[in-house]
């Protein structure tokens, strides 16, 4: 699996620094709050579950299951919603987390949708955002890294559902889906 990667943009140790630094921006600017947060699958597993580590206050957490890549290196354009979040948002400060911001379709489609329920405020924090990938505008508040314009695999992020496991963010051999 390993040799399927051109080169390792951010090691375990750059991810935790990240991590960290977001947990505590995050913290201050919700002070005497408890936000909800709310994940999106896949690709957000290793990112929510070490964030939410990293944060000394009380909240909670959902998940919402959304699809748009199916086993290619682009979005599809079409958003299938596979799992909606079961906790009622009206009135409560979202903050929705992503592993990466691309095209921005998902994260339109999430926050159109999402807002529809009146929570009190959503924000966005994002491990990866990707600018040169937007195709609709699409803006995160919390940013851990920004990325250039190639296909990233690793750390929740897929090619046709494998690499999710590598513990680090790399590109990948365009060889490898190029076949
Ligand atoms: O900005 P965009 O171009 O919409 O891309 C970002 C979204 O695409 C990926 O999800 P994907 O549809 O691959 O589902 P997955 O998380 O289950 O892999 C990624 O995890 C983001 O949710
Ligand atoms: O670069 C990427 N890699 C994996 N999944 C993605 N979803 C959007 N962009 C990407
Ligand atoms: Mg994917």
């Amino acid at each position: 699996m390993n040799n399927d990667i051109e080169r390792v943009l951010y090691s375990q140790d750059d991810i935790k620094a990240a991590c960290k630094r977001l947990a505590a921006e995050i913290a201050t600017d919700y002070a005497g709050k408890k936000p909800l947060f709310i994940g999106v699958l896949k690709g957000v597993i290793f990112f929510m579950t070490d964030l939410m580590r990293e944060l000394d206050m009380l909240t909670d957490m959902d998940f919402i299951d959304v699809s748009s890549y199916h086993g290619g290196t682009a979005s599809t354009g079409e958003i299938t919603l596979v799992h909606d979040v079961g906790t009622d948002i009206r009135g409560r400060d979202v903050i929705l987390v992503e592993d990466i911001l691309d095209s921005g379709r998902t994260l339109a489609y999430l926050q159109d949708r999402l807002m529809d329920r009146q929570p009190s405020s959503l924000k966005v924090c994002a491990l990866l955002d990707k600018p040169e990938g937007r195709v609709v505008e699409a803006k995160a508040d919390y940013v851990g890294f920004n990325v250039p314009n190639e296909f990233l695999v690793g750390y929740g992020l897929d090619y046709d559902e494998y690499y999710r496991n590598l513990p680090y963010v790399g590109v990948l051999k365009p060889d490898v889906y190029a076949k």
